[in-house]
């Protein structure tokens, strides 16, 4: 006996064959269609256990079908395929109520494997989501990396799992904490958003749980926690690799418990947050080296999510260099449009800061430039101008560096609201700068101290001073 009777609509005959067949082979009853109205037809008499349609059909969007469909058969699941892979695709497919929305081109096994899932998945009631502003999505890109992350997120914002985004800097960490969340069941409720590198260690409990008056010197009012700020909404927990250990085992136990005390304070608070984590770490090493407790990295990893770097989806690179164009002319920049060869030419760039760094590079473009079109002279003038290597003896000016140092003490300063950060702000930004430097001096020699000292251009005692200072693990390799 067949393992169900599947429904299929697309107006690409060969699709349909593949389908028939793939489907046939996998034990179930398929029975396909090139319209909207036969499909509709089969649906209302009650046929079938599940259906598989195309987006565009010639003479029905399937996007108008499914919400009639759930009306008269909520039961039915309906898997949507699209060659149109926006985000906007995925969330609108999820908001009619599809079961599951899958890109164009498509692995057969993975549709198979969908189908045994939805049919035996007990029958929910689809929630509907209605973003406010079906213009505004912020996510641009359609490469297949993307749209892989598009379909996790179209499910996720029905959630409340918690979800542990990882990327290389400038990725689009916040930007997916925040479609989570706008798109999300949560988006009446607030978003809150700290990030763990720019407090000063000592202060991100008091920050994320509040604390009472007197509860440490200097505490001379209550303050009210991040957590309880994001009650109802969601709270995003940035660069969560730099936590401390002791707010760590906190943050624990409020995800075991529901419930967390603030600093100095007895009574628990039940709280009602969802949390989104991101890291640029390696949190399996910082486990490893004793810096991140294990039992926490599962609690947030719910639901991994890993940001592709913009080296690996290059494709995305036009449509995304015309986003920032049509921002920065939003904000009053005189409109262009891009040579293709420009556009080639910032495929053959490695791009280490990201879609941050091209985000950079668009926006002084257009500002810098007279011209109206932005040519591949221009690109290559500029991708020469911010390559150039950080500690190259001519280059005076600011660089990626400063930029970075910059944008640190922003969000470190914001951190802090209307308050000003505790006193000794100078060595311990220093401190910031060093750990890193004298790291990458380390692993680049070896673990060679002597060899070291002569790259930074430091006393060796002095080195060895920071290395210990600092708390810098220094294990000497061949050749080292
Ligand atoms: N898919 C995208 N579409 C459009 N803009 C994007 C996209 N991804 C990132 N951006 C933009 O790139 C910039 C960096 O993104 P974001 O701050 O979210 O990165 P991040 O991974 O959180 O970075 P960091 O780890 O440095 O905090 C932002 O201005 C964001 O708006």
């Amino acid at each position: 006996m067949a393992k169900g009777n599947i429904l299929i609509a697309d107006d690409d005959a060969a699709i349909r064959t593949v389908l028939n067949q793939a489907l046939a082979r996998a034990g179930y009853s398929p029975r396909a269609t090139g319209n909207a109205s036969t499909l509709w037809r089969w649906i209302s008499q009650g046929e079938g256990d599940l259906v598989i349609t195309d987006v565009l059909m010639p003479d029905e969007n399937a996007f108008e079908l499914i919400p009639r469909v759930k009306k008269l058969r909520p039961e039915l699941p309906v898997i949507v395929m699209s060659a149109q892979n926006t985000f906007m695709t995925a969330i609108t497919a999820t908001e009619r109520g599809a079961y599951e929305y899958l890109p164009k081109p498509f692995d057969l096994n993975e549709l198979v494997a969908v189908v045994g899932r939805a049919l035996a998945e007990p029958r929910k009631k689809s929630q509907r989501l209605t973003p406010d502003d079906n213009e505004g999505m912020p996510l641009i890109g359609r490469s297949p990396a993307m749209q892989d992350i598009y379909r996790v997120l179209a499910r996720l914002t029905q959630t409340d799992l918690t979800v542990m985004i990882t990327g290389e800097s400038g990725t689009g960490k916040e930007l997916v904490a925040r479609a989570l969340h706008e798109f999300g069941k949560r988006k009446t409720g607030p978003f809150v958003a700290i990030n763990m590198a720019a407090i000063p260690r000592e202060l991100i409990e008091s920050e994320l749980f509040g604390h009472e008056k007197g509860a440490f010197t200097g505490a001379q009012n209550r303050h009210i926690g991040r957590f309880e700020q994001a009650e109802g909404g969601t709270l995003f927990l940035d660069e969560i690799g730099d936590m401390p250990m002791e707010a760590q085992t906190r943050l624990l136990r409020v995800l075991q418990e529901g419930e967390y005390t603030t600093v100095g304070g007895r009574t628990p608070i039940r709280t009602n947050v969802r949390i989104i984590a991101a890291t640029n770490r390696d949190l399996k090493q910082q486990i490893d080296q004793g810096f991140f407790r294990e039992d926490l990295y599962y609690r947030l990893n719910v639901v991994p999510l890993r940001l592709p770097p913009l080296r690996e989806r290059l494709e995305d690179i036009s449509d995304l260099v015309r986003h920032f164009l049509a921002i920065a002319e939003k904000e009053g920049l005189p409109p262009k449009s891009v040579e293709p060869g420009a556009i080639e030419r910032l495929k053959r760039y490695h791009w280490p800061g990201n879609i941050r760094e091209l985000e950079n590079l668009v926006r002084r473009l257009s500002a810098i430039y007279a011209q109206d079109i932005i040519t591949t002279d221009m690109v290559e003038a500029e991708l020469a101008s911010t390559t150039r290597p950080a500690f190259d003896n001519q280059a005076e000016q600011p660089g990626d560096l400063s930029e970075s140092v910059e944008r640190f003490l922003n969000d470190y300063f914001m951190g802090f609201g209307q308050e000003l950060p505790p006193p000794g702000l100078y060595n311990r930004i220093l401190k910031k700068v060093e750990f890193p430097l004298i790291t990458a001096a380390i692993t680049a020699t070896r673990g060679n101290q002597i060899r070291a000292a002569d790259l930074l251009g430091l006393n060796r005692n002095t080195l060895r001073k920071k290395i210990r200072d600092l708390g810098i693990k220094v294990i000497r390799s061949p050749g080292g």
